[in-house]
């Protein structure tokens, strides 16, 4: 079944929800364009997700996606917290930071029944979940209301088991992908393979749609993912330049850079491998250590560090998110954007010579 039947958008796209560089705005211009915008909540508060899902309410009548993480609460370790200040000592030192200060916490919030609590009072046609499922109880809820419940799949044992739970579509993330790997069943970084690797795979082994993610930056790609048996494709990536998304100035600038041809998977800002692009704490650091706190831990202490290092213009301890293709990011409004991965034209002539 393509997508556009089972989530009732018109075109196969889904823009990819991305914690910290978009809200409500992006969803809403990809929303009205024809494919299917998503509110990240996992960095929101239930305040900021009521205010974020009352504004789509109202300027969208169109279906919507709202993207949670649904990780297990993490066991502190003081041993791994004392391990990681001590290695960002000499940077605390550097830019001047008392590391007293520094105070140790999550910085992102698990789906649980307070958030459903707020969904509950907008029932949006698509929720979607990334590092597995919540309970059993918590996604009978989600289903109540006839939400349409899709998560990330890394494997084809992620996918078969995400189907034995009763999804409605799985989301193929291969390893290209920006932002965190959405893997569940396994910690072992080798398991997750590329995208035109693992759909087809996927595809065959489950009876539910396959959503493929990760690299997907243009028409050809959609069109690619969409001969190997997706049921459309979600695409991060590409939009971070979109002005309608909230990525930093930094963060553009190392996007629209050389820089961005060099991503990897780094677990020093929170605790789980994401990618992002190379900056200098992943190098100096080396991108993948043993010692930093459990997923979302890592978070506080590295925050002040990245705070000034951004207020003097430096990207060096900033999560720089991003896919291994970022070729497709442009400074075009998320509507155009969408139709041009969909292969559809665009009014304006400057739009219209990227589709050559
Ligand atoms: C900046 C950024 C933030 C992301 N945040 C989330 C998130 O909050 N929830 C989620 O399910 N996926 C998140 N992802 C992963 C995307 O869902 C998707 O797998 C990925 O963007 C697809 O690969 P691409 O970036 O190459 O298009 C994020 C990706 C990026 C680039």
């Amino acid at each position: 079944m393509r997508m556009q039947a089972l989530l009732g958008v018109e075109l196969p796209i889904i823009q990819a929800p991305m914690a910290g560089v978009q809200g409500s705005e992006l969803a809403i211009a990809v929303c009205n364009a024809g494919g299917l915008g998503s509110l990240p909540c996992a960095m929101l508060s239930l305040d900021a997700m009521r205010q974020e899902l009352a504004v789509i309410r109202m300027r969208t009548t169109r279906p919507f996606n709202v993207n949670f993480f649904c990780h297990s609460p993490p066991v502190p370790s003081a041993v791994r917290e004392q391990a990681w200040k001590a290695a960002l000592l000499p940077y605390f030192e550097e830019f001047g930071i008392d590391p007293t200060a520094v105070t140790s916490g999550p910085g992102r919030h698990p789906f649980n029944e307070e958030a459903a609590d707020v969904l509950a009072e907008f029932r949006p046609e698509v929720v979607s979940f990334h590092f597995g499922l919540p309970s059993a109880k918590l996604l009978a809820r989600v289903r109540s209301w006839g939400s349409k419940i899709l998560s990330s799949a890394t494997t084809v044992s992620e996918a078969r088991w995400l189907e034995a739970q009763g999804v409605d579509a799985i989301i193929a993330q291969g390893l290209e992908a920006g932002g965190h790997r959405g893997m569940f069943l396994s910690d072992d970084l080798h398991t997750q393979i590329g995208t035109f690797a693992l759909l087809p795979q996927m595809v065959k082994a489950v009876k539910v749609p396959v959503i493929a993610a990760g690299g997907i930056a243009d028409a050809n790609g959609v069109a690619a993912a969409l001969a190997l048996g997706a049921a459309g494709v979600q695409v991060g990536t590409a939009y971070m330049l979109c002005p309608e998304a909230t990525t930093s100035t930094l963060h553009r600038a190392a996007l629209m850079s050389k820089e961005s041809e060099l991503t990897a998977l780094t677990n020093l800002f929170t605790g789980r491998p994401a990618r992002g692009i190379m900056n200098r704490i992943m190098r100096e650091l080396g991108p993948i250590r043993a010692d930093v706190p459990a997923f979302p831990l890592a978070t506080s202490a590295i925050a002040p560090l990245r705070q000034a290092a951004e207020a003097r213009g430096i990207d060096g301890f900033s999560p720089l998110w991003a896919g291994q293709n970022a070729s497709g990011c442009r400074e075009i409004p998320a509507a155009s954007l969408t139709r041009l991965l969909a292969g559809l034209s665009v009014a304006s002539e400057p739009l219209a010579e990227l589709e050559r």
